[in-house]
C-alpha cells in the first residue's frame, strides 16, 4: 500500500565535461537530431506519471542555459537547476539536497543515457521499493579480464557473476543520503551511487535492464545513439 503512494524524485546530473567525446560543447548539449541529447533524457522522466520532482544538476556556467531549455521544453517537474560538484559523486549530493522534503525515493540518472524506457525505470523502481535499493544493469556479453599496468592479464573472472551497470540507481531516499554522507567523511569518491550505499553494508539490489540503454560517452556512440532515436521513432510510428 505504502508502496503505491511512494513519492519519487529524480536527479539528473549532467555537470560533466564531456573530455572522452572531445568536443567543444559538452556532449549533454549536443543535438541528437534536433534537440540536445539531455532534453532527450528529461522528457523520458517527465512524461511518467509516478515521478513528483526533477533535480537538474549542470556545470556552473550551464545554470542559466539550462533553466531557459526547461522553460523552453515545458519541463515542469524540474524543480530547481542546481550547480554540480568537480566528480559525479558531489553533483549527486547538490541534487539531493534540492530534493530535501520533496521526495521519500530518490533515482539517480545520467543526463547523457537518453535511451532508458518507461518499462526498465519501473523495474528499477519496483525492485528499489521491495529492497530499498536497485540498480538497472544488464549481464557483460564479453569476457572480461583484470589486465596490470605492463598489458599482462591477472585474472579472468567469472563472466555469470558480471553486470554492467547503468542508471537510473533507486534508492530509499534516507539511505542514499546516509551512503553519501560517509562516503564524504571518508573521502571516498564512487563511480556510481550505488557504491555508496554498498559500503553501509546494504545490499543493493540488480534490475535486468536493455542493452540500448547507452551513457554517450565517446565520439563513436553518436551515430549508434542516432541509430537508436529512429529506431525507436520508426517503432512508434513517428517517424518523418
Ligand atoms: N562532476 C560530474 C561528472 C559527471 N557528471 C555527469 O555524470 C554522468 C555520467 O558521467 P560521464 O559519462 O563520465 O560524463 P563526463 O564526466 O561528462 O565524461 P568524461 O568522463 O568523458 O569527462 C554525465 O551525465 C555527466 O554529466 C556530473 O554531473 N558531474
Ligand atoms: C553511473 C554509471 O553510469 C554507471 O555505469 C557510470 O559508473 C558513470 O561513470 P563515469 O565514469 O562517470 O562514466
Amino acid at each position: 500500500m505504502a508502496d503505491q503512494e511512494a513519492t519519487w524524485g529524480v536527479v539528473i546530473v549532467a555537470a560533466g565535461r564531456g573530455t572522452r567525446m572531445g568536443t567543444v560543447e559538452s556532449k549533454q548539449y549536443l543535438l541528437l537530431r534536433d534537440k540536445p541529447i539531455l532534453v532527450h533524457t528529461l522528457q523520458t522522466f517527465e512524461a511518467m506519471s509516478e515521478i513528483a520532482a526533477m533535480c537538474l544538476v549542470v556545470g556552473p556556467q550551464d545554470v542559466e542555459r539550462c533553466e531557459a531549455l526547461v522553460s523552453d521544453y515545458g519541463l515542469h517537474k524540474v524543480k530547481s537547476v542546481t550547480a554540480g560538484g568537480s566528480e559525479r559523486q558531489h553533483s549527486v549530493q547538490q541534487g539531493l539536497r534540492a530534493l530535501d522534503g520533496v521526495a521519500d525515493w530518490v533515482m539517480v540518472h545520467d543526463g547523457v543515457r537518453p535511451f532508458v524506457t518507461h518499462k526498465a525505470v519501473r523495474a528499477c523502481m519496483a525492485k528499489a521499493m521491495e529492497t530499498g535499493a536497485a540498480v538497472l544493469a544488464v549481464p557483460v556479453k564479453d569476457t572480461i579480464k583484470q589486465v596490470n599496468d605492463n598489458g599482462i592479464i591477472t585474472a579472468t573472472p567469472e563472466r555469470r557473476s558480471l553486470w554492467a551497470i547503468q542508471t537510473p540507481q533507486a534508492f530509499r531516499r534516507s539511505l542514499l543520503v546516509q551512503g553519501l554522507e560517509k562516503a564524504a567523511a571518508d573521502r571516498f569518491v564512487g563511480t556510481d551511487d550505488a557504491m555508496a550505499v554498498e559500503r553501509l553494508g546494504v545490499a543493493v539490489s540488480v534490475a535486468e535492464g536493455d542493452y540500448t540503454n547507452i551513457k554517450i560517452t565517446t565520439p563513436d556512440d553518436l551515430p549508434y545513439a542516432e541509430f537508436l532515436l529512429a529506431t525507436r521513432e520508426r517503432e512508434r510510428g513517428t517517424d518523418v
